[in-house]
């Protein structure tokens, strides 16, 4: 199998190194086509394509391994690093009361978040606590009293009062001295252009002088964010981001931006409008979901025996069928770098076809060894394809799995 292997690869390669160039380009095009239709901001983009283009002409390129995973790999790192600010944010503690000041942009998700988050920490053993220092919206009181109760979670805020910075004073003292261990004081929305509300928020932080100020981004701000979060900085110490609405196609691009701009890494992300619509946020995940991939780190979790398998040298039509048929049911297989080199429809209908290539040769006691080439090249235009094809997408799947684990694979073994 291993000789079949080599043998089919070897010749497709020849064939192949005429249109190589051309295909890495169109490659890099696609990828910074995902990457702005993610919201990534342009300069971020461009930044990240200059490093690309740099590693093409580098001899790092030349090392035998598959291309489009080197590359693959470089553009993930480049956008883990501008999201790895290199600490972490504060962490409050059970034995000593936190104060956590959210900070956002008009229906950002804050209010909401704040919920959540009081949430769930309550369900982690903390005595959280809200305070609405939101004087200005109506109903905003209601909507925080709404939620806090439905979360059972104490809450503190006024009908009457009109000064946000008495108000949040209020409420941290009055938690303070009840048996409370994270106070979290929700404010007022505001602008980039609303000076005189980046003031106002700026005198909350300085009379409460919070442990932590979380800004809240909707993921689908774009690329707005980064001078949103300049402003926002310059008026409060931002320490923390969580990304709201990833429920849904938004891929949460502008989040590079906030990061960068207020060099403070995302905590959580938002997922719904529901309580518990709220989980710690996972970098490769992240990542994998904003370059176009289906989420790879859930998918190595999900099958780390097999791809276990993969990494260690076994292969054999039946492993790569159940390959191909796990990562079909996940998402659409033209967006896995490892299984085809663009998104295109043509991508797709050609991954069927192998696997019911893959189909055949799984079927009864068949399994590519005990069958003559020309046995196997005729099953496989039966499906559609052509051996040598075939062959070429099994080799740089099997490739870009032993990447993928060593780049996810102690994380999927625990
Ligand atoms: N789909 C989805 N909706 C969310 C999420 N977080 C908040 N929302 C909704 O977004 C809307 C605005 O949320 P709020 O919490 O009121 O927003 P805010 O930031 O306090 O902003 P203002 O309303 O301007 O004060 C509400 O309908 C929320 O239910 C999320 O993660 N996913």
């Amino acid at each position: 199998m291993e000789k079949l292997w080599s043998i089919l690869s070897n010749k497709v390669k020849e064939s192949n190194k005429i249109t190589e160039e051309k295909v890495l380009e169109d490659w890099i095009a696609g990828i910074i086509r995902v990457l702005l239709q993610s919201d990534v901001d342009f300069k971020i983009v461009r930044e990240i394509e200059r490093k690309i283009k740099t590693l093409i002409k580098s001899d790092d390129l030349e090392s035998g391994r598959n291309k489009f995973i080197i590359l693959h790999q470089a553009i993930f790192s480049e956008i883990c690093k501008i999201l790895d600010v290199g600490r972490p944010s504060f962490i409050p503690k059970k034995r000593k009361p936190s104060v956590v000041m959210f900070v956002g942009l008009q229906g950002c998700g804050k209010t909401t978040t704040c919920t959540k988050y009081a949430y769930y920490h309550a369900r982690k053993g903390w005595k959280p606590a809200l305070v609405c220092a939101d004087t200005f919206r109506a109903g905003a009181f209601d909507q925080l009293k709404h939620d806090a109760l439905k979360a059972r979670i104490p809450f503190y805020g006024s009908y009457t009062e009109s000064d946000p910075v008495k108000l949040a004073v209020q409420g941290v003292a009055n938690f303070k001295k009840k048996n409370v261990n994270l106070i979290i004081v929700d404010t007022r929305v505001c602008h980039k252009q609303d000076a005189s509300l980046l003031e106002e928020l700026h005198q909350v932080s300085e009379a409460i002088q919070p442990d932590l100020v979380i800004f809240v981004m909707d993921s689908r701000i774009g690329q707005a964010a980064s001078n949103q979060a300049q402003a926002f900085k310059r008026s409060v110490e931002v320490g923390a981001v969580i990304v709201t609405k990833m429920e849904g196609h938004a891929k949460g691009g502008g989040a590079l931006s906030i990061v960068k701009a207020t060099k403070s890494p995302v905590i959580f992300i938002g997922f719904g409008e529901q309580m518990d619509a709220l989980k710690e946020f996972d970098l490769k995940s992240f990542v994998s979901r904003l370059l176009g991939m289906f989420d790879w780190y859930g998918f190595m979790h999900r099958q780390p025996e097999l791809l276990e398998k993969v990494s260690e040298g076994e292969s054999t039509f039946r492993i790569m069928y159940e390959h191909l048929q796990n990562a079909l049911k996940i998402g659409p297989g033209g967006q896995i770098p490892g299984f085809s080199k663009d998104h295109s429809k043509e991508s797709e209908t050609k991954l069927k076809h192998y696997k019911a290539f893959m189909d055949s040769m799984t079927n009864g006691e068949l399994d590519g060894e005990f069958l003559s080439l020309a046995r196997m090249n005729r099953i496989a235009m039966g499906c559609g394809c052509q051996l040598s094809e075939v062959i070429e997408m099994v080799e740089g799947y099997y490739q870009f799995c032993k990447e993928m684990m060593s780049m996810f694979g102690d994380a999927a073994r625990h």
